[in-house]
């Protein structure tokens, strides 16, 4: 019998299939993971945009925890948009509950159609109880600048941003250069021993870019459900999102989603 990793992700359904637990599920069956879902809100969702959302109920998220973990053997986990304070707080209860390892936490505050997909009221419970549960925190450069309160421009202003975000809490902090400008795209790892290490790559030219932060964060949970270091796991998951970027698949006629068949 095959003995896999066991992953959960907690986030919401994307219609479209592109963003969200959609995009997770796909990476982590890439991935060689086995993967159950605590879905935390519904989207009508498309290429375009987001239509309408409908969170779950905090009853309903402590139900899926309850169910997942009085049976699979969770190995890692990563959160996605959560929507509601509600629903955030549940999220929070659950993962507190479960004692849940290897959890990386994607602040997802905006979808790339500009919906919001965070209230700005659940954003200080985020800050100080949940960051605190997070081996990693993978912020975008505009939801690291929200969180901080502070514009994040030059390289000094990332290394400072990266030791702010640690300081709430997470082990490590990652964050995430893809909203930046130019045509190198660097994402920068403050780790747990306070090293600073930057992937740098070429920005593909191309509006196929629905779901690249939920890819990325459900790629590196993978990799720790594993046993990997975060080390090792980077610069394979820069390698997957340029091919998954790169080789683009035709779906829909707004930002496309990625190619999740790629090699892992
Ligand atoms: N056009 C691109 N070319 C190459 N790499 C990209 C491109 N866009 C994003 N990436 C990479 O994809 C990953 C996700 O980064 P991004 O900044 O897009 O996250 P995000 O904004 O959270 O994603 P999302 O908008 O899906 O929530 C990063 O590793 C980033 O470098
Ligand atoms: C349910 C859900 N979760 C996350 C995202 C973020 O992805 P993106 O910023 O690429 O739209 C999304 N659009 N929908």
């Amino acid at each position: 019998m095959k003995n896999l990793a066991q992953v959960v992700t907690i986030a919401g359904i994307d219609s479209s299939g592109g963003a969200g637990a959609n995009a997770d599920l796909k990476t982590f069956q890439n991935q060689m993971v086995y993967a159950a879902s605590i879905i935390t809100g519904l989207t009508a969702q498309n290429t375009y945009g987001v239509q309408a959302i409908l969170p779950t109920s905090a009853h309903f998220i402590a139900e899926q925890f309850n169910s997942v973990f009085d049976d699979l053997d969770i190995k890692a986990a990563k959160t996605g948009a959560l929507f509601d304070l509600a629903t955030a707080q549940a999220v929070i209860t659950g993962l507190e509950k479960n004692s849940v390892k290897n959890l990386v936490v994607d602040p997802v505050m905006v979808a790339k159609g500009g919906a919001k997909l965070l209230a700005d009221e659940a954003i200080n419970l985020i800050k100080d109880n949940l960051f605190p549960l997070a081996e990693l925190i993978t912020p975008n450069l505009t939801e690291a600048a929200v969180l901080l309160g502070q514009e994040i421009e030059t390289d000094a202003d990332m290394v400072e941003a990266l030791h702010l975000l640690q300081a709430m809490g997470a082990t490590n902090v990652l964050i995430k250069g893809g909203h930046g400008k130019g045509n190198i795209i660097s994402d920068a790892l403050l780790t747990k021993d306070g090293q600073v290490i930057y992937y740098k790559a070429p920005r593909i030219d191309t509006k196929r870019t629905h779901g690249t932060g939920d890819t990325l964060s459900a790629y590196i949970a993978a990799g720790l459900a594993k046993g990997k270091s975060l080390e090792v796991i980077m610069p394979t998951a820069k390698e997957f999102m340029n091919r998954a970027i790169g080789d683009g698949i035709k779906i829909g006629h707004g930002h496309g989603p990625l190619n999740h068949w790629v090699n892992g």
